[in-house]
């Protein structure tokens, strides 16, 4: 990790609020209905009951820090969780081991290649890159609490469960069929067991890790996970404290950085919020003390990203101003010995 002395320093938070948001139940809809002719992407289908999928749904559903909810489409169609799951995991595993082990065991860099990729952990001597990929994410499983693989799974479905506010249930069906095909993933698996940077059985660990991916959501679940993470780990559904800010904080660091695998950087320079994918067509994405988002529409770009769920999420990212880096200039012009008054940041200073 980066030489920084912030030994003792307090981490203070944005508490700034969003001019627009006033305008996010028509922006929902409009974002669902602008995004639902786009027709390319195609299902996923290495894993085979993945390729089940209708490619016409398509949710959008947005829930505030404050419990409002939000929905356009079919924001309570069901489907595996997938690779959003790392997230959760992330969160969780950050929350036991501290955020500062964890970051250094499993990294918090982009891989610019493929989720699934081994070439990634022989490119970086061994280590993994970052959990938002499946050699970092099954690296992360393992650090969970458990005296073994029965108990590392109860762990984690409680806390995905407690992330939702309702018990989620195992997809049997696309279960089985990952783990009938995951030899890609035993094989990253026995690769970081090769490099030391495994602790515990591998082939047990990548089943936990195929059961977490298996785990059924809905759009709707994953805006409530998306505003546990906004809100500094507190369901706002349920006020149930899932995870600590702290882990709140380094989850969405490594979601900018890494969300979307190899479009990651395209990702943060189009929309500018946290965001993760899954192969079933879910994106979760976050406002930082403002909101979650979980759309869900399965074709995916070439990269594994819901196509649909990109372009609606964009079209959230501007008509409501939610991009972390956008600013405009202070009303008077450039001086900044100018009026003070004059000087409206839209992000600190308006309410809605
Ligand atoms: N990108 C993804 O959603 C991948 C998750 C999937 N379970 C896998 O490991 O291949």
């Amino acid at each position: 990790m980066m030489e920084i002395d912030v030994e003792g320093v307090e981490q203070r938070v944005f508490t700034g609020v969003l001019p627009a948001w006033d305008r996010v139940e028509e922006a929902v809809q409009d974002a669902h209905r602008r995004s639902s002719s786009a027709a390319d992407g195609s299902v996923a289908d290495y894993i085979p009951a993945l390729a089940n999928a209708d490619p016409d749904l398509f949710g959008v559903c947005v829930v505030e820090t404050d419990g409002a909810v939000h929905g356009a489409g079919d924001t309570d169609a069901a489907f595996s969780i997938q690779s959003v799951s790392k997230v959760l995991t992330y969160a969780l595993a950050s929350d036991t081991v501290g955020h500062d082990v964890i970051a250094e065991r499993i990294g918090v860099n982009s891989t610019g290649q493929s989720f699934d990729s081994v070439m990634a952990i022989e490119l970086n001597g061994g280590h993994t890159m970052n959990p938002m990929v499946n050699a970092g994410a099954i690296a992360t499983t393992a650090l969970l609490p458990g005296a073994d693989a029965g108990e590392r799974w109860e762990i984690l479905h409680d806390a995905f469960s407690r992330f939702a506010g309702r018990s989620l249930e195992l997809d049997e069906d696309v279960y089985r069929s990952e783990a009938e095909h995951n030899q890609r993933n035993m094989a990253i698996a026995r690769l970081l067991e090769s490099y030391g940077r495994l602790d515990v059985e591998p082939l047990e660990i990548v089943d936990v890790y195929t059961k977490q991916c298996s785990l059924r959501v809905t759009a709707r679940d994953l805006a409530v996970m998306g505003a546990t993470l906004a809100d500094g780990g507190v369901n706002p559904v349920t006020d149930d404290h899932v995870v600590s800010p702290e882990a709140c904080t380094a989850t969405l660091a490594v979601m900018a950085t890494s969300g979307l695998y190899e479009r990651s950087g395209e990702w943060l320079f189009e929309i500018g919020i946290p965001g993760k994918s899954g192969v079933s067509g879910g994106i979760l994405a976050v406002v930082p003390g403002k909101a979650g988002i979980g759309v869900y529409s399965p074709p995916l770009d070439d990269a594994g990203n819901s196509v649909r769920g990109q372009r609606s999420l964009a079209y959230l990212s501007r008509v409501l101003g939610l991009n972390l880096f956008a600013s405009a200039p202070r009303a008077g012009g450039g001086s900044r010995e100018g009026d003070p008054d004059a000087a409206v940041d839209s992000r600190t200073t308006d309410d809605s």
